[in-house]
């Protein structure tokens, strides 16, 4: 009879137990933590139909750019966690003029941008946005870049890539959201998400790109990483925030306002929500 083989016997302690979770960089995490909370300082500043009566053109803004209904105004309120702060709609064609909201400091702003490519909306409106967001696109001074806002099951139709061209002309920057990431399950919206880097890739666009999702909150941490980056949001060792424009804050609120500004006129002249038709678009939703 062969003698047993002797089988050591594992004890517990010898077994470090695998862990699933995933492992969080706590530099980048805390700063996108401290992103946030100073997103949250969001407040709203002006809307303003034409380009000659936007807040002074100092400092620096982002806009939230893209096709009507991409979910523009819901992520603003997604990132600033403010469920009214820009106003959304199911209606597309909602934000009609430019509005310009504060980050604790008249001169880093973000921007809601009305949506472009919404063939429902009127000629005639149409022609009057276009040529206002037009006219903000091209002369805006402070305009450190853009986010823009596709849908992540219609990306890159022909305005998306217009946009995307002329902003590389510009030399803006843009960072891309496939938004109501929430409406595919996680395999195709990362196909989406390939294919649309693909794209840019053969397009020859080096910009960054995400999914996204106001009703999830999916990416909510990357894009408040970008945005406060972009806006030169700087935290010191302990994470507490260091804004480089602290000490000139003063004598910007006295000229927060284009001295031309009356800012009664300007919030209630627009175009009235009641003349645009009911959505057709099979598009939107
Ligand atoms: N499921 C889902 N719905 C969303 C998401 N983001 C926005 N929506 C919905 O999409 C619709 C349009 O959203 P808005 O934020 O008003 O879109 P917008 O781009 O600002 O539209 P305009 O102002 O017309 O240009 C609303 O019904 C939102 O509730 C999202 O992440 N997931
Ligand atoms: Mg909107």
């Amino acid at each position: 009879m062969r003698p047993k083989a002797r089988i050591p016997k594992f004890q517990r302690h010898d077994f470090k137990p695998i862990s699933y979770a995933k492992k969080e960089n706590t530099a980048t995490s805390a700063y996108a933590l401290s992103a946030l909370s100073w997103l949250r300082k969001a407040e709203f500043l002006m809307s303003a139909p034409k380009l000659n009566l936007c807040v002074e053109d100092t400092g620096f803004e982002i806009a939230f750019a893209g096709r009507s209904n991409a979910g523009k105004s819901s992520a603003i309120n997604c990132i600033t966690d403010q469920n009214q702060l820009a106003r959304a709609s199911k209606r597309p064609g909602r934000t009609q003029m430019i509005n310009f909201f504060s980050l604790g400091n008249p001169d880093q702003r973000l921007v809601d941008l009305p949506g472009y490519g919404y063939a429902a909306v009127p000629e005639e409106m149409k022609k009057v946005w276009q040529k206002e967001l037009q006219n903000y696109l091209i002369e805006r001074k402070s305009l450190t870049g853009l986010v823009l806002l596709m849908d992540v099951r219609h990306p890159l139709k022909d305005f998306d890539r217009m946009m995307l061209e002329w902003a590389k002309d510009r030399h803006l920057f843009v960072h891309i959201l496939l938004t109501k990431a929430d409406k595919l399950n996680r395999g195709p919206a990362s196909a989406a998400l390939l294919d649309v880097k693909k794209e840019l890739k053969k397009m020859k666009l080096d910009f960054s790109i995400q999914l996204f999702s106001s009703l999830s909150k999916l990416g909510l941490e990357e894009l408040a990483m970008v945005m406060a980056g972009r806006l030169n949001y700087v935290v010191d060792e302990d994470g507490k925030a260091i804004n480089p424009m602290d000490n000139t804050l003063e004598s910007q609120e006295s000229s927060l306002l284009h001295p031309d500004t009356n800012i009664d006129a300007v919030r209630l002249e627009g175009i009235n929500i009641d003349d645009i038709p009911e959505v057709g678009d099979e598009d939107l939703d």
